[in-house]
């Protein structure tokens, strides 16, 4: 989306023009006292306590007054007056310290003294944020700032337009606020935009601008650039990488850091307090501590889009008693924009997150910031408690950590100057919702899709962290961690496969262990749960529900192991979990004998307490277990996807049946010798099959003919006998094939066969027909045949001919 000018008010041309005029030469006076006022400051002595001490043009100065704004803030008074001598400036401040002003008025007042402004001008600075919300988030004090008479053109370029529109407006733009991807595309793509002329280069949250994520964006953008201009990065978590500076060509660059006197790297008004909390007890305290702060606005921390979503939907739907909302990368921008909007404006809210809200977003009034998913690191986690206590205002930060991170946060967040102290939970005061949850992923099976993919990604995430020290994957208790999802089950993950290989091992020899012992049986028995109705219920809820996702997430081996397996290395003899998550299906024909055996024929009772049942046409019998099942068997069309689907027969010459292909094993191949040989000899047998089909044929046939030729001498012989007056013309049998007498005489052979086809047979000719008759009807035959062919149209111009009736 491109914004035009933030000024630009329309009045009649020729007053206008006067107007700028006047303003022009005003304005050069101006700027030639700034630049005078500018050089002569002195940056290091720190006197400088408000805007006013500063030389701003006058419109700066009325938009910071229209905003309120007098006092400067640590990292602005160190960091203004640098910037507007043109130092490149590397600025570290703490989370809501008012970094924003610090480059927005630079470049306001940088451009205004190089009067780097309208159409013709072209771009003069370029601003460039992370995240779409926070782009947005500075051209609006950009625009706040600006209002009072500035001149400039500005934009926000952060996609969600078409680049037509967007292409058109770029070209005029004095100052841009911009996402790296949608600032390279327009680099790319967009021919008229011209950054020759680019005065200043700002990135706002820098370290995550330079980091991974963008890097390729931005190293191409700082290609485009020219070389000669001036850098300010700002963050409140700043490396002092030297390659991220080479990348950048900084020069001289001033550091502005304001925490590194001070105690801590946040602000002095944010209470930190953390608390020990099992995964699995996260969704309870989580609930509890929400319930006991309805009249607040609370922001809570996850580590991934799709735990954010399960957390929304399910506590939604426990109506919580305060307004929920949730943001994540996911979600359109529409939707993401209209969220931070609206939890701006609440005064008591409660925000699902992940990190993308964690960077430069000033929600104003939050009360509490609780990070329920521990962070990536101390940076992560100081961005996302910043977004409380902003500007000299109270705020707290709940961080939950898990038993097996506590000591390596802690030492991390030490190492940082970050002090969070513990507090414990009300074990009263928490609530649990375990079966709350449990009911709803029952009664919903998208829900249990959702927490399903929120498990799945949580723990991946957990396998992915770059710091060991701090997660343990091994610590966790996921089986109880997806139990208190709601989830029915521990979804299997692929890349445990390997662990889970070597815990099926120690399984196996656990197993081993408890089958030498006499009492093996029982104690399996004993350590099988005990099935409730409940249990059943649950498993037929779900046993047709997202076949095909809940096939891929649950275990259903043919070893029976068990997902819970996979993490906890319960061994087989423990039976985990495997009633819970089995899902009935019908009995293999092995294990019917097997059950036959044990509990005798006739009224065959299955284990889990089910009926047998055979079905016309199904191979495999039928378990009964409930009435749904019952019901199944009154209803043919159910019946017939149990049916065994017919297979295809052929028959042989002697009516044997055959499947369509019946193939003999590798072994049985390979013994009848190699594949070549194997082939030669079909080919030799089956020549020789046809040979003497073909001498057999032949000789048939020629006994056909001695045999016609012999009936027909023999009526001729009887003719004579009666003395018939008309003996001297032969006529020929009426019906006889004269074609046939002809080849009587003659060896067939291939040759004469191919003959025909080219040429078909002079025809023998008939009695009635002369000589001259014959040639005339062969020159007829030719002629017709040679207009035949010039009809067949071959090529297009022969086609278009025919349209156009010259061949017709
Ligand atoms: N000089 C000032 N006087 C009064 N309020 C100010 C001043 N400077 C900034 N603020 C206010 O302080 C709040 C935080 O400012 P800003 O968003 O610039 O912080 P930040 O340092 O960029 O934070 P973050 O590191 O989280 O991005 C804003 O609401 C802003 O309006």
């Amino acid at each position: 989306m491109v914004t035009p000018g933030i000024t630009g008010r329309i009045r009649p041309t020729k007053v206008k023009k006067r107007e700028n005029l006047q303003k022009r030469k005003r304005d050069d006076v101006d700027v030639e006292k700034l630049e005078q006022a500018v050089q002569q400051l002195d940056p290091k002595n720190g006197s400088y306590k408000d805007f006013t001490d500063l030389p701003l043009s006058e419109p700066t100065k009325q938009g910071l007054k229209s905003s309120h704004f007098a006092v400067m803030t640590d990292v602005q008074a160190k960091a203004i007056p640098l910037a507007l001598q043109g130092h490149d400036i590397l600025g570290a401040a703490k989370t809501g310290s008012g970094k924003t002003l610090s480059f927005i008025i630079p470049v306001l007042e940088n451009l205004y003294r190089l009067q780097h402004v309208g159409p013709d001008a072209g771009l003069g600075a370029l601003i460039l944020s992370p995240t779409r919300e926070l782009a947005i988030q500075i051209f609006d004090v950009l625009r706040k700032i600006g209002r009072h008479g500035h001149m400039f053109a500005a934009g926000l370029l952060i996609g969600g337009k078409s680049l037509q529109d967007e292409r058109e407006a770029l070209a005029k733009m004095n100052i841009l606020v911009a996402t790296p991807g949608r600032m390279l595309q327009h680099l790319s793509q967009t021919a008229a935009f011209s950054v020759d002329d680019l005065k200043m280069l700002v990135l706002d949250e820098a370290d995550r601008i330079l980091d991974m994520g963008f890097q390729h964006d931005v190293d191409a953008i700082v290609e485009y650039l020219p070389k000669e201009r001036q850098t300010l990065l700002f963050s409140a978590t700043q490396s002092k990488k030297v390659s991220d500076l080479a990348r950048l060509s900084l020069h001289d660059p001033e550091y502005v850091s304001v925490h590194a006197q001070d105690e801590s790297a946040t602000p002095k008004g944010l209470t930190q307090n953390y608390i020990v909390c099992p995964l699995e007890e996260k969704m309870d305290t989580l609930w509890s501590f929400i319930q006991a702060s309805k009249k607040s606005k609370i922001l809570c921390f996850f580590s991934s889009a799709k735990t954010v979503r399960f957390v929304y939907e399910s506590f939604r739907h426990m109506q919580p008693g305060i307004p929920l909302l949730h943001i994540h990368g996911r979600q359109k921008q529409g939707a993401r924009l209209d969220t931070t909007a609206k939890f701006s404006a609440a005064k008591h809210s409660c925000l699902f997150a992940t990190d993308v809200a964690a960077r430069g977003l000033d929600f104003p009034a939050v009360d509490f910031v609780i990070q329920v998913d521990c962070p990536d690191d101390v940076d992560t986690y100081i961005h996302r408690v910043g977004r409380t206590a902003r500007y000299n205002r109270e705020g707290r930060g709940v961080l939950f950590l898990a038993p097996s991170e506590e000591e390596g946060m802690l030492k991390r967040l030490e190492a940082k100057k970050v002090p969070v102290e513990m507090i414990n939970v009300r074990q009263k005061k928490r609530q649990s919702i375990k079966d709350q949850l449990q009911n709803m992923c029952f009664q919903d099976p998208a829900l249990k899709y959702l927490g399903q993919k929120a498990f799945m990604t949580h723990v991946k995430s957990i396998y992915l962290q770059k710091d060991k020290k701090v997660f343990k994957l091994k610590e966790y208790d996921l089986e109880a961690y997806a139990a208190s999802l709601g989830l029915p089950g521990t979804p299997r993950i692929k890349f445990m496969k390997d662990d889970n290989s070597r815990q099926k091992k120690q399984a196996s020899r656990q197993t081993i262990d408890v089958s030498d012992s006499s009492d093996a049986e029982e104690v399996a028995k004993a350590e099988k749960p005990v099935r409730t109705k409940y249990d059943r219920m649950f498993e037929r809820k779900n046993q047709d529900v997202l076949a095909e996702h809940y096939k891929k997430l649950v275990r259903d081996g043919p070893d029976g192991e068990t997902p819970a397996d996979v993490f906890t290395g319960a061994s087989a003899a423990d039976g985990g979990d495997e009633d819970f998550m089995a899902v009935k299906r019908r009995i293999p024909a092995d294990d019917e004998e097997e059950a036959s055996a044990t509990m005798g024929t006739g009224d065959a009772r299955v284990a889990s307490g089910g009926r047998l049942v055979h079905v016309a046409g199904a191979s495999q019998p039928l378990v009964i277990d409930s009435n749904r099942r019952e019901k199944l068997l009154q209803s043919k069309k159910k019946l017939t996807r149990l049916m065994d689907k017919g297979k295809r027969l052929v028959y042989d010459e002697e009516g044997n049946p055959h499947e369509v292909y019946e193939l003999e094993d590798e072994a049985q191949y390979r013994a009848k010798g190699l594949p070549e040989e194997q082939r030669q000899k079909f080919i030799e047998t089956a020549r020789e099959v046809v040979q003497n089909a073909d001498v057999e044929d032949k000789a048939a046939a020629k006994a056909k003919r001695k045999d016609k030729l012999r009936k027909r001498k023999e009526r001729e012989r009887n003719e004579m006998a009666e003395g018939d007056a008309d003996a001297g013309v032969e006529l020929p049998d009426p019906g006889e094939d004269l074609l046939a007498n002809f080849r009587a005489d003659a060896e067939y052979t291939d040759e004469d066969d191919e003959e025909q086809q080219q040429e078909p047979s002079k025809k023998a000719k008939k009695w009635f027909e002369s000589e001259d008759e014959d040639e005339e009807k062969t020159q007829k035959r030719k002629k017709a045949k040679a207009a035949h062919r010039v009809e067949e149209p071959e090529t297009l111009e022969d086609i278009e001919a025919l349209a156009a009736g010259l061949l017709g």
